[in-house]
């Protein structure tokens, strides 16, 4: 055995005796969060777990080869697992907090031309070196926070090699950083102000794009439905589109305005919606029943100062599986810091410290459909785990804002 993390004061696997994989729905499964004292963790040369168990039966399977990680007595958990990111885009919007300050909304700044077709300009004129700087920064905050899988999003273009040249970015960073990236495209992000061709005309172009993506590396498609941007049924027609190519899909739904977008990821059988602010009774229960997994996005509505999503009636009426994300982009949640969208989680959600941890790792992993891969410490898995500095979970988030993490491995690989 390659490695031994040992002195574990307090170990979350967020798995069971059963190690059945899949989501964790409604809040007494999300709590069930497989808690070990005084524990150590086995990893092989491959960078795979080996043994999950009490610290002395570990270490007693320890050879003279064997190079041990000291836990210092502190938290250890499973890799946590970011699954919406706006990742790669240029420049920065914080321009616009006057306006929203002096009244103007979110789409009251994208109707006028500003909010997301502000980065698309940008993000069309950098070149991909500039984007990759910028995104590289940002990524290196987010691994400090604990984050050894993400997803990321194209979006900010209206064509497709701006498109291609944001995919492309998030390979090259992949490869950089040794975390696991997945690619989600979203030509569908916003509409330009002008439509020579007529909005028909665009939709097609933005189908049109999918398979180009798609065969580029994009295994989810994503698309914007809100009161304004995309509609329901445009939604329908490109992420149906975006299936027939083999596409798994996501829908950013009811941020602003209730107008379906959840009963459209039940109906489509997305693996994820996302967002839901403004979501019915009825949409919620309606994704529970397809298995579309509900993610909130605590530092989006922190941010943009409204109510956060109803994650209490999504665990305890809906038995939804609830999972959290940054969101991170430069205009609604421009943060790097997944620590504090864990925080916020714990805050503003009302998530219990369980519910928060099973949302950041088991459940985020679902919802990026990487259940077989990350989210859990068990045997056979991907060493990805966070050493803190801390003995507990509950120090974690409630001593909010900073980064209490101690190590991240990545496949057993060090990358902090
Ligand atoms: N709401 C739509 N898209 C992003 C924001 C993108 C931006 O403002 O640049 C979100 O998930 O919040
Ligand atoms: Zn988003």
């Amino acid at each position: 055995m390659k490695q031994v993390i040992h002195r574990i004061g307090l170990l979350w696997t967020m798995d069971d005796e059963t190690h059945s994989d899949g989501p964790r729905c409604g809040a007494e499964a999300m709590r069930m969060v497989g808690a070990m004292q005084d524990a150590a963790i086995a990893i092989d040369e491959a960078g795979a777990i080996v043994e999950v168990g009490p610290q002395k039966v570990i270490c007693d399977m320890a050879d003279a080869q064997t190079e041990f990680i000291d836990a210092e007595g502190g938290f250890v958990a499973p890799g946590l697992v970011d699954p919406h990111t706006h990742l790669v885009h240029g420049g920065s919007r914080e321009k616009e907090l006057p306006l929203r300050m002096a009244g103007a909304s979110y789409l009251d700044i994208l109707r006028q031309g500003g909010g997301i077709l502000s980065t698309v300009r940008e993000t069309t004129a950098y070149s991909e070196e500039a984007l990759l700087a910028q995104a590289k920064t940002s990524l290196d905050r987010m691994q400090r926070f604990g984050v050894t899988t993400l997803e990321a999003k194209t979006g900010y273009s209206s064509c497709l090699a701006v498109e291609l040249k944001q995919l492309h970015v998030a390979e090259r960073l992949a490869e950089l950083s040794g975390v696991n990236m997945v690619h989600t495209a979203m030509p569908a992000h916003a509409v330009p102000k002008e439509l020579p061709a007529g909005r028909e005309a665009y939709i097609d172009e933005l189908v049109a794009m999918l398979p180009h993506l798609h065969a580029a590396g994009a295994e989810f498609a994503d698309v914007f439905v809100e009161e304004g941007v995309f509609s329901v049924e445009e939604g329908r027609h490109i992420l149906g589109a975006a299936k027939a190519l083999g596409m798994k899909t996501k829908i950013h739904a009811d941020e602003m305005v209730p107008i379906g977008g959840a009963q459209l990821a039940a109906e489509l059988g997305a693996t994820s919606a996302d967002h839901l602010l403004a979501s019915t009774d009825e949409g919620l229960v309606s994704m529970a029943e397809a298995g579309v997994m509900a993610v909130c996005l605590p530092g989006t509505s922190f941010y943009l100062q409204k109510p956060a999503a109803r994650a209490r009636f999504m665990m305890d009426e809906a038995q939804l599986g609830v999972a959290i994300a940054s969101d991170y982009n430069p205009g609604s949640c421009p943060s790097e810091n997944f620590g504090l969208t864990m925080s916020l989680a714990l805050l503003t959600l009302k998530m219990t410290p369980e519910e928060v941890f099973m949302a950041a790792t088991r459940n985020a992993a679902c919802a990026l459909a990487r259940e077989r891969v990350a989210g859990v410490i068990r045997p056979g898995r991907s060493a990805d785990i966070v050493i803190y500095a801390a003995l507990n979970p509950e120090y974690v988030l409630t001593h909010f804002g900073i980064s209490h993490v101690r190590q991240v491995l990545v496949k057993g690989r060090r990358i902090l």
